[in-house]
């Protein structure tokens, strides 16, 4: 298949497709990272919430490849927006990814209950960045006014903003994120599994050839979103990243586009009200 990346504002370039760790247990993240290398994934997304970097970290090491070779994503916890806690949690993310640096670092909530903290966050992190341990800065789970206090706090744009986006809720934050841009990266581009079974999704898969988790997979593509696809099942690892050659016809992603179900759609939290601080780094 083709190897599909994506130019970011910051003059990098990130691949398309990732490979998604959340809720991959820690003591299992080195198996699944490596199947999804071995399969040619290069880019994984991880965050210090999942407690599983360390995992990352390994396979990347006991891979054939070499760490420039691979695009690695995290994500500071929400209960380090605290610059000296930033700057902390920042050091143990590259500790754990056995690394000098990290390619990509979000702000993972903004957090309602704490509105000026994720800006002091994003602050450590142009430092991190201007000192070579991060190299692009990104946010996730941000709105427009999200957005616009990091701009206006530092006068650098995030690079990407990771959203909840599927077939079930399209998120008028992709248009907000998009107007400034900031390319959209779709978190949970398969609804956590909920889309499997859709009459709609089934009827196009079958029409393209292709499977259902490929197909909703290719029409986040066609929209030229970044996606992170999670499984921890050697075949479906394989079956994702084919999505990549799977194409749809403009009649067959409006037919997937019309299942938005708006904010009922969501299988996530709200960043508006999100306020949940889990316990600290591991
Ligand atoms: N920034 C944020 O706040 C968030 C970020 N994320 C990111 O997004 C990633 C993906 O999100 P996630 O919620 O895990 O959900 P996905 O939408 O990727 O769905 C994963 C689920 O679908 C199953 N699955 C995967 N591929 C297939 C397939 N080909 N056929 C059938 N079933 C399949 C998996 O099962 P199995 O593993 O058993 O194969 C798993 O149950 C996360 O891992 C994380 O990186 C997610 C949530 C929030
Ligand atoms: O996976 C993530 O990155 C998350 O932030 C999620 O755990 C989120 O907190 C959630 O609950 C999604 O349903």
């Amino acid at each position: 298949m083709v190897a599909r990346t994506i130019a970011l504002s910051d003059g990098t370039t990130i691949p398309q497709i990732g490979f998604g760790v959340w809720q991959v247990k820690p003591d299992e993240t080195e198996v699944a990272v490596a199947a999804a290398l071995e399969a040619g994934y290069r880019h994984v997304d991880t965050a210090q919430m999942y407690r599983n970097e360390a995992g990352v970290g390994a396979a990347v090491a006991a891979s054939s490849l070499n760490r420039d070779d691979v695009y690695i994503t995290s994500k500071v916890n929400n209960n380090a927006h605290a610059p000296e806690e930033t700057r902390a949690s920042v050091a143990r993310t590259l500790e754990l990814l056995q690394s000098d640096h990290v390619d990509l670092m979000l702000i993972h909530w903004p957090l309602a209950m704490h509105p000026e903290g994720f800006v002091d966050a994003y602050r450590v992190l142009v430092e991190e960045q201007a000192a070579g341990r991060i190299r692009s800065i990104g946010v996730s789970n941000f709105h427009a006014a999200h957005l616009d206090a990091v701009i206006e706090a530092t006068g650098v744009a995030p690079v990407v903003n990771q959203i909840e986006v599927h077939p079930y809720f399209a998120n008028p934050a992709v248009a907000d994120t998009q107007a400034r841009g900031i390319v959209v990266q779709a978190w949970s581009p398969l609804a956590s599994g909920k889309l499997f079974g859709d009459p709609v999704v089934e009827a196009v898969a079958a029409e393209v050839g292709a499977t259902p988790a490929q197909t909703v997979l290719a029409w986040h593509l066609a929209a030229g979103r970044i996606i992170l696809p999670k499984s921890v099942t050697p075949s479906r690892i394989v079956e994702n990243l084919a999505s990549g050659d799977v194409v749809l016809s403009d009649d067959q992603i409006a037919r997937i586009d019309a299942l938005d179900r708006g904010e009922e759609g969501r299988t996530g939290p709200d960043p508006d009200t999100m306020d949940w601080r889990p316990a600290a780094h591991s």
